[in-house]
């Protein structure tokens, strides 16, 4: 690796964070197979539950930036992260939240919503990928942070994904209960604007914009890891 090279214009710095979904979960084996309609009600309920733990962590690694973050503009802009997940209304309403909206799909798919928060279901390699995001995010500068949620740059298709597929290939799971990855594209959309423009401007020399695909490739890895972990406990 040439650290010393020019940097990359904003453009082709750009182009390789989006080079990176190669490597996005939605390659993973399990979820070629769950997209597919190959997988079983049991399979689809693990990977429901064990996801959940992802969505409860994400708030929390949301207020660690925030609680490292500096800039008042980014905290602005940041906190409307911490209540898209937790919600900001009474729990029947579209504010609910997507911890919420997790909880619903959880129920389409036929787990309690004690049984779901229980996290009982949640195998080690996932608790511990999860914790990895998080530890990161308390521990790292917070645009390193930021950097890492660019995933989400990749997520928008996934949800289209499911959302083409699960209701002819899983007609017993409720299509309410898909409500979560609609909300989320917009949502998604959004983060990534704003997560994006904070990594172009903060990793400028070719040695950081270098160190950024690599924060990038550790949260690929902590997703594809989950589903590791998933496949594991719930083979064929
Ligand atoms: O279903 C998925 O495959 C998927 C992936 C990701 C992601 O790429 O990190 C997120 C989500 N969903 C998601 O729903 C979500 O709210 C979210 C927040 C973040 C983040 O890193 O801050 N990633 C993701």
């Amino acid at each position: 690796m040439d650290t010393t090279a020019a940097p990359w214009s904003r453009e082709q710095f750009e182009a390789q964070l989006r080079d990176k979904g190669r490597a996005y979960h939605i390659h993973h084996p399990f979820n070629v197979r769950m997209n597919g309609g190959k997988c079983s009600p049991a399979q689809i309920r693990g990977w429901v539950a064990n996801r959940f733990y992802y969505q409860s962590i994400i708030p929390m690694k949301d207020a660690a930036i925030l609680s490292n973050c500096d800039d008042r503009e980014t905290r602005r802009l940041w906190i409307a992260r911490i209540l898209d997940h937790d919600g900001h209304d009474d729990y029947s309403g579209s504010a609910a939240g997507g911890i919420e909206a997790w909880t619903r799909l959880g129920e389409a798919v036929g787990i309690a919503r004690e049984e779901l928060w229980s996290l009982r279901h949640v195998a080690p390699g996932v608790r511990f990928a999860c914790d990895a995001y998080l530890n990161f995010a308390r521990r790292a500068p917070w645009q390193e942070a930021v950097c890492s949620s660019l995933t989400e740059m990749f997520a928008p298709q996934i949800h289209k994904d499911r959302l083409a597929s699960w209701p002819e290939c899983y007609p017993w799971i409720d299509a309410a209960g898909l409500d979560y990855f609609r909300s989320r594209i917009p949502l998604a959309q959004r983060d990534v604007d704003h997560g994006l423009a904070v990594t172009l401007d903060h990793f400028t020399t070719r040695a950081m914009q270098q160190r950024a695909l690599d924060i990038l490739q550790f949260k690929l890895d902590i997703l594809w890891t989950m589903l590791d972990a998933i496949e594991r406990a719930y083979p064929e």
